[in-house]
C-alpha cells in the first residue's frame, strides 16, 4: 500500500513513528456535495462509485445506494480485495478509462495530488472528476439528493434524530469503526491496550443502548445504524482475530448480535456483504501484521437465525406511545 505525493505514487506503510506508535487516520481530500442546482448536480447516470467490497466505509456507501434505490442511476465498480505495492487495483480495467489503479482516477482529477488513495470514490463522469471520497458525507448524499430522480424518499437522517445521530457517531466512530484500526494498525503495546479497551468500553454502551432502543437512534432506522453495521458484520470473522480486538466477540453480546442480525437480514442487505472479499482483503493485505498471508478460517455467527428483536418491547417505544 501506498500514497501519491506531488502525484507520484510511492509505496509506503502508515507511519507510527511519529505518533509514538499510533494509527492516525488521514482526512478525506475531496468533500463537494451533490444537490440540486449546485454544480454537482443530481442526474441518473452521472455519477459512479469505486468501492471495495472488504472496506467497512465504503460497504456504507453500498447501502445507502440499494435503500434508496440508486443502483440504476449511480453504476458501481468494485476494486480486487487486495490491496498491494501499487495500492488498490482493478481486477478488469475499469469502465471509464481503462484504468489499472485507484491511483490514476486519483491524478485524473489532481495531476499533483498528495494524500492517500482511498474508497469509497464517488466520481463525475460529466467533468471528470471525484465529488468526494468521505463516506460519511456520500451517505448523506444518497440520503437526499436524488430524492427527485428516484421519487424514494426514504429518510435516513431526520433532523428531528440529527443530534442523536451525530452525538451517537462520534463515538461510534471514534472508538468503534476507527477503533479496531488504531488498535489493529497499533505498533506499541500501551497505545494498541489503550485503543483496545476503548472500543470494548463502547461496545459495552451499544450494548446497553440496543436493550433500551430497537435501534441506535430510537425506534427509527438510520444512518447512524448502517454505520456501525459495517463495523460489526467484519468484527468476529477478522477484527477479532487479524486486529486483536479479542476481549470479546459480538457473538458475546446478545443485544449487538441480535441488531447485527436484524440489520443482515433487512432486505437486501445481505447482498451487499462479501465475506471472501473480506476475509481475503485484510489478512492478505496487511502483511506487516499477517506476513504469511494466512487468512483465518471462522466465520463468526450465523447471521441467518431469527434476530428476535421485534419480540420485545423497547423503553423509547413505551415513552413515545
Ligand atoms: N474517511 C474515509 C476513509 C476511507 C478509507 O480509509 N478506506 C480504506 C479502505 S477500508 C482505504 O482505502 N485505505 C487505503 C489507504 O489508507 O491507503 C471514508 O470514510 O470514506
Amino acid at each position: 500500500m501506498g500514497r501519491l505525493i506531488d502525484g507520484q505514487w510511492v509505496d509506503q506503510w502508515y507511519d507510527t513513528s511519529s505518533t509514538g506508535g499510533a494509527f492516525k487516520r488521514e482526512d478525506a481530500g475531496f468533500r463537494d456535495w451533490i444537490e440540486p442546482g449546485a454544480r454537482f448536480a443530481p442526474a441518473s447516470g452521472r455519477y459512479h462509485l469505486y468501492v471495495s467490497l472488504a472496506c467497512p466505509w465504503a460497504h456504507r456507501t453500498l447501502i445507502m445506494r440499494h435503500l434508496k434505490g440508486l443502483e440504476s442511476h449511480i453504476g458501481v465498480t468494485v476494486v480486487h480485495p487486495h490491496m498491494l505495492d501499487q495500492g488498490w487495483q482493478f481486477a478488469e480495467p475499469e469502465p471509464l478509462y481503462g484504468y489499472r489503479c485507484m491511483h490514476q482516477l486519483y491524478t485524473h482529477t489532481r495531476p499533483d495530488y498528495t494524500g492517500r488513495v482511498t474508497v469509497p470514490v464517488l466520481w463525475d463522469r460529466q467533468e471528470e472528476t471525484i465529488v468526494n471520497n468521505e463516506s460519511a458525507e456520500i451517505i448523506r448524499i444518497f440520503n437526499s439528493a436524488f430524492d427527485d430522480v428516484t421519487g424514494n424518499r426514504d429518510d435516513y437522517y431526520p433532523s428531528a434524530l440529527q443530534n442523536e445521530i451525530e452525538w451517537i457517531n462520534e463515538r461510534v466512530y471514534s472508538d468503534i469503526n476507527n477503533g479496531v484500526y488504531k488498535a489493529g494498525f497499533a505498533t506499541e503495546q500501551d497505545v494498541y491496550e489503550q485503543a483496545c479497551r476503548e472500543l470494548f468500553a463502547a461496545l459495552d454502551w451499544v450494548e446497553v443502548l440496543l436493550g433500551e432502543r430497537r435501534y441506535l437512534a430510537g425506534s427509527e432506522l438510520t444512518l447512524a445504524d448502517w454505520r456501525l453495521f459495517t463495523t460489526l458484520v467484519r468484527f468476529d470473522p477478522v477484527y477479532h482475530g487479524h486486529f486483536k480486538c479479542n476481549l470479546q466477540r459480538i457473538e458475546d453480546y446478545p443485544n449487538l448480535l441480535g441488531y447485527l442480525r436484524e440489520l443482515y437480514q433487512w432486505p437486501g442487505i445481505a447482498d451487499t456483504v462479501d465475506f471472501e472479499h473480506i476475509k481475503q482483503h485484510y489478512y492478505y493485505s496487511h502483511s506487516s501484521i499477517n506476513p504469511n498471508r494466512i487468512v483465518a478460517l471462522g466465520m463468526g455467527p450465523d447471521l441467518h437465525v431469527p434476530h428476535q428483536r421485534d419480540r420485545k418491547v423497547y423503553a423509547t417505544e413505551q415513552q413515545e406511545s
